[in-house]
């Protein structure tokens, strides 16, 4: 019997039946095929955008490898697990017979640049080529632009580098600044005699940064920081400098391939976060000034440009400073420069000199040896800057750390690479300080030392960063032997952390045991 159809409504059940089917069928289709047609129209727009490229490499015969859809590189599977340093590092031991060779990291097309003469040529005679490092913020993110190493506006990275001038000068390492050096100094001491004290090694790492931190916040802000209680305020704010690694990753995307949209401005290199907490950092600090008094650091001298016309320009840029002075986002900028520029990169020459030096005990007693000699000969029985100035070999000791690398732009340079290239050097892995005794430095090509960078981008604190670093690592020793505890060989280009976009941080702990040393440097003959 066919059902009541007041009751039992045969049309709308049919509808309602096929409607669901259409619900279904709708969903599915946007589930699977509007983003099969979206990765469609990415694969398609990637393999244009790279065939485009391929082609004009070809033309002017740069050797490449072709990009394997999505990660470019096939080297760069290794990502989330490892640093890119050890992608990069593989195309270059990938392509001996090249002098240089382009690669795709995504869709971004990249030459590095093998041979170090053409490196030369480039980055140290070409000031273009130079000029460009690759991040390009826009010209309204004044303060990333003068942040120095960002900067792609030249009248802004002048300006920067001539204010910055005086306080990259080794001339402000004086007595006074190194009493404040000796007070991380002690803390540092004691820091390592509690764990020391319960058969417990030390962090490598933390005690290098803590070092530094410290160091640069009483010296260039006048910031009493002390670590090892609690972070520094100028430690809070460069954790925040940079974007989470995925929002990092993206914002290095659009930078180099939309580098003026505005659309992309919210994943910026620096986070706006950071840039409030360093104005407000800041303007507490120059307050202070004023009620006060000076103290002729960093701050005093950020106040002193803020009402000084201090550029004769003839510059048509819109940072020009004639007539203003210097106004608070160009300060910030200028006061990352102290935190991001430095900061890590002398941390890390700290800790992995301390690293190697626990591995090859005949350099590390050749340090104490060179140190008790200083203090012999200048009569004191603890360090001072002269005693610190005169140690040739541990100079030598730190330029033999040689893991920075450099990233330029779509040029690229790795020195980590270079400087482990049998080619250039004998017995590339060892940890050999004698490269770079004065004698050796001058027989070897400069072009193959590339640890400050090259050309007119060169860094500019290294005097002061190597000083800081040689302090550091001297009043260690001369209280201390140091054993290796984690890490039994030296570190490779796996072994860093794959968070740090540039600077090299091992991935786990370096932990050193610190042995008390018996003698009494005063009564030592040698
Ligand atoms: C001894 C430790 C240091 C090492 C190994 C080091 C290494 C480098 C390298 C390799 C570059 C070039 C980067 C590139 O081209 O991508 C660079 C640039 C720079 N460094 Fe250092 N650096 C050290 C200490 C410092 C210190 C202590 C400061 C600041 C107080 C500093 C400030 C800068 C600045 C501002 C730049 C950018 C220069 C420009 O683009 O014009 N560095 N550094």
């Amino acid at each position: 019997m066919l059902p009541n159809s007041a009751e039992h409504p045969v049309v709308p059940q049919f509808w309602s039946s096929s409607g669901s089917n259409m619900v279904v069928l709708l969903t599915l289709v946007i589930i699977l095929i509007v983003p099969s047609a979206l990765i469609l129209g990415v694969y398609v727009i990637y393999r244009w955008s790279a065939a485009r490229r391929a082609s004009q490499w070809r033309r002017c015969n740069i050797p490449f490898s072709p990009p394997t859809f999505p990660l470019g590189h096939d080297a760069f599977s290794c990502l989330t697990s490892a640093s890119p340093l050890v992608a990069f590092d593989r195309i270059y031991r990938e392509n001996a017979d090249e002098d240089l060779v382009g690669f795709f990291a995504t869709s971004c097309p990249f030459i590095l640049i093998r041979d170090p003469r053409l490196i030369q040529r480039v980055f140290a005679k070409s000031f273009d080529k130079a000029f460009q490092t690759g991040i390009v913020p826009p010209e309204n993110d004044i303060e990333t632009q003068f942040t120095i190493n960002f900067c792609s506006d030249r009248t802004a990275w002048r300006q920067s580098r001539s204010i910055m001038a005086p306080v990259f000068s080794a001339t402000r390492l004086n007595d006074l600044t190194f009493g404040k050096l000796k007070t991380q100094v002690n803390r540092m001491w004691r820091h390592i005699e509690e764990p020391r004290l319960v058969g417990q090694p030390t962090k490598a790492q933390f005690i290098a940064r803590n070092f530094v931190v410290d160091f640069l916040s009483t010296w260039h802000f006048g910031e009493d920081s002390n670590s090892y209680r609690e972070t520094a305020q100028i430690e809070q704010i460069c954790e925040t400098y940079y974007e989470p690694r995925i929002r990092r990753l993206l914002a290095f995307w659009a930078q180099v391939h939309f580098p003026s949209l505005q659309i992309f401005e919210s994943f910026r290199f620096t986070s706006q976060k950071s840039k409030h907490a360093m104005g407000k950092f800041l303007r507490r600090k120059m307050d202070h000034r004023m009620a006060h008094g000076n103290c002729g650091d960093f701050v005093d001298l950020m106040k002193r440009m803020q009402s000084k016309t201090c550029w004769n320009a003839q510059s048509t840029s819109t940072l020009d400073l004639e007539d203003e002075g210097l106004n608070m986002r160009q300060m910030i900028g200028l006061s990352f420069v102290l935190l991001v520029a430095g900061t890590d990169a002398v941390a890390s020459v700290c800790h992995l000199t301390l690293h190697l030096l626990s591995l090859y005990p005949e350099h590390q007693k050749k340090v104490q040896q060179e140190i008790d000699q200083g203090m012999a000969k200048h009569g004191v029985s603890e360090l001072t800057l002269s005693v610190v100035q005169d140690l040739q070999f541990l100079e030598q000791c730190l330029m033999g750390t040689r893991y920075k690398f450099r990233k330029g732009d779509k040029l690229m340079i790795i020195p980590y690479s270079i400087n482990r290239d049998p080619k250039y050097f004998k017995n590339p892995d060892d940890f050999e300080p004698d490269r770079f005794s004065p004698e050796n430095r001058g027989s070897m090509p400069p072009e193959t030392f590339l640890t400050f960078g090259i050309g007119p981008r060169k860094c500019p604190g290294y005097r002061i960063g190597l000083h800081i670093a040689a302090t550091f690592v001297a009043s260690l020793l001369c209280k201390y032997t140091l054993k290796p505890c984690s890490h039994l060989r030296q570190l490779g280009a796996a072994d860093f952390d794959p968070l740090w976009f540039s600077l090299q941080y091992a991935k786990n702990s370096i932990l050193i045991d610190f042995v008390p040393r018996v003698v009494n440097p005063m009564t030592t003959e040698h």
